[in-house]
C-alpha cells in the first residue's frame, strides 16, 4: 500500500481494475458547423453517439485558444501553496471556489477543484426543503493570484456557453425537435458552471479514484482535458469501463440527467469516473450547461403519449442541485439524490 490517507482508499470492488482500451467513442468533426449542408451529417453522428454511448468527442470546435489560456492559468493557480488557494476556499454558504476533498460515493476523490458559476450571481434555493421558497445568491470567489485568472475564466465560460448551446441544438435536432425548442428553458438565470479539476500524481493510483463514478446532473457537459488520460465511461451495452482516449484539441461531450428526463430516456446520462496515475498531473475544465433554479424538469410532451407515458415525475432543478451540493460537504448515509428517485417505471 502506498502512503496515502485511508479516506481516499476505495472499497476493493470500486478500485480501477479491468478497464478496456476500446476506442469506440465517436469523434465528430464540427468544422462544417457554418455550412448548412453539413449540419445534417453532424446531427446524425451526434444522435448515434448519444444513443450508443451518451458520450462523444468533438474536434474543430473553434475554441482552442480560449481553452489553452484557461488551462495555463489553472496550472498556475493549482501550483500555488495551500494557504494561497485556501483564500478562495468554498464553504457551505458560498459553495463556489477552491476545494480538495470532494466525496463521490463517500470516499475522497484524489483531486483539487476550483468551481465558478457563469452568471454572477446565480440564484439558488436557500434550503432543500420543498416548502421553503427563500432564495440566495451563489457568488464566485475569484483569486487575486494569478492576476489574469478571473478574466481568462470568464472569457472561457462565455465561449463554452455558446458552443454548449450549439451542441444542445444539434442534440435536439437529432431527437427530431426544432433546434430552438429548449431555449425556453434557459430564459432567466441559468445555473451553468465551470469546474476546473486538477489531479495530482498519486503514489497508489490502483487504490483511489480521481473522481468516483457518477452521472452529470445538468443538461450537457463539455469536457476539455489535457493529453494525460484517465477519464473512463461505463459502456451501456455491457457495463464495462472504457478509457476515453485524449485527442489533442478535442473535447469530450456528454448528455446529462436533464436531457435524459426531457427525452423520456431516449438518451441516457452515462456513468463515468476518473483514474489517476503515479507520474503525471492531469487537468480538465468541464463546462456544465444548466437550467435556471426554478425550472421544473420533466419529460417533454413530444416524447410522451398514451402508449408512452412519462417515465419521471417532475422535479425542481434548484432543489435537486441544492441537495446534491449539500451532500458534497459531508459523508452521508446512503446514496445522494439522483434522477432515479423520480422514476415512475
Ligand atoms: O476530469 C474529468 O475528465 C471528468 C470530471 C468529471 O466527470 C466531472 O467533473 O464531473
Ligand atoms: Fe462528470
Amino acid at each position: 500500500m502506498g502512503d496515502i490517507d485511508p479516506s481516499f482508499i476505495r472499497e476493493p470492488e470500486c478500485r480501477p481494475q479491468h478497464t478496456l482500451n476500446e476506442e469506440g467513442i465517436p469523434v465528430i468533426d464540427l468544422s462544417g458547423m457554418s455550412d448548412p449542408s453539413a449540419i445534417g451529417e453532424i446531427v446524425k453522428a451526434i444522435g448515434n453517439a448519444c444513443k450508443e454511448w451518451g458520450f462523444f468527442q468533438v474536434i474543430n470546435h473553434g475554441t482552442e485558444e480560449s481553452h489553452a489560456k484557461v488551462d495555463a492559468v489553472s496550472r498556475k493557480f493549482f501550483n500555488l501553496n495551500k494557504d494561497e488557494k485556501n483564500k478562495v476556499r468554498r464553504d457551505i454558504v458560498q459553495v463556489m471556489g477552491y476545494y480538495d476533498s470532494e466525496h463521490t460515493q463517500n470516499s475522497k476523490d484524489w483531486k483539487e477543484s476550483y468551481e465558478f458559476v457563469v452568471e454572477e450571481p446565480t440564484l439558488m434555493p436557500l434550503s432543500i426543503d420543498l416548502n421553503d421558497n427563500q432564495i440566495y445568491e451563489w457568488n464566485n470567489k475569484w483569486p487575486q493570484n494569478p492576476p489574469e485568472f478571473r478574466e481568462v475564466c470568464k472569457e472561457y465560460a462565455k465561449v463554452m456557453e455558446t458552443l454548449a448551446f450549439k451542441l444542445l441544438e444539434y442534440i435536439f435536432m437529432s431527437l427530431g425537435l426544432p433546434p430552438k425548442r429548449f431555449h425556453e428553458f434557459f430564459k432567466g438565470h441559468q445555473s451553468s458552471f465551470v469546474k476546473i479539476n486538477y489531479y495530482p500524481p498519486c503514489p497508489s493510483p490502483d487504490l483511489v479514484l480521481g473522481c468516483g463514478p457518477h452521472k452529470d446532473t445538468g443538461a450537457l457537459v463539455i469536457l476539455p482535458q489535457d493529453d494525460v488520460g484517465g477519464l473512463e465511461v461505463r459502456r451501456q451495452s455491457d457495463g464495462e469501463w472504457v478509457k476515453v482516449k485524449p485527442i489533442p484539441g478535442a473535447y469530450v461531450v456528454n448528455v446529462g440527467d436533464v436531457v435524459q428526463v426531457w427525452s423520456n430516456d431516449a438518451y441516457q446520462s452515462v456513468e463515468h469516473r476518473v483514474v489517476v496515475n503515479s507520474k503525471k498531473e492531469r487537468l480538465s475544465t468541464p463546462f456544465s450547461l444548466q437550467v435556471p433554479h426554478f425550472t421544473v424538469v420533466e419529460p417533454l410532451e413530444e416524447f410522451t403519449n398514451a402508449e408512452n407515458p412519462p417515465k419521471y415525475k417532475p422535479y425542481n432543478w434548484g432543489k435537486f442541485l441544492a441537495k446534491k451540493k449539500f451532500a458534497n460537504f459531508q459523508k452521508i448515509e446512503g446514496e445522494s439524490i439522483q434522477i432515479k428517485h423520480f422514476k415512475i417505471y
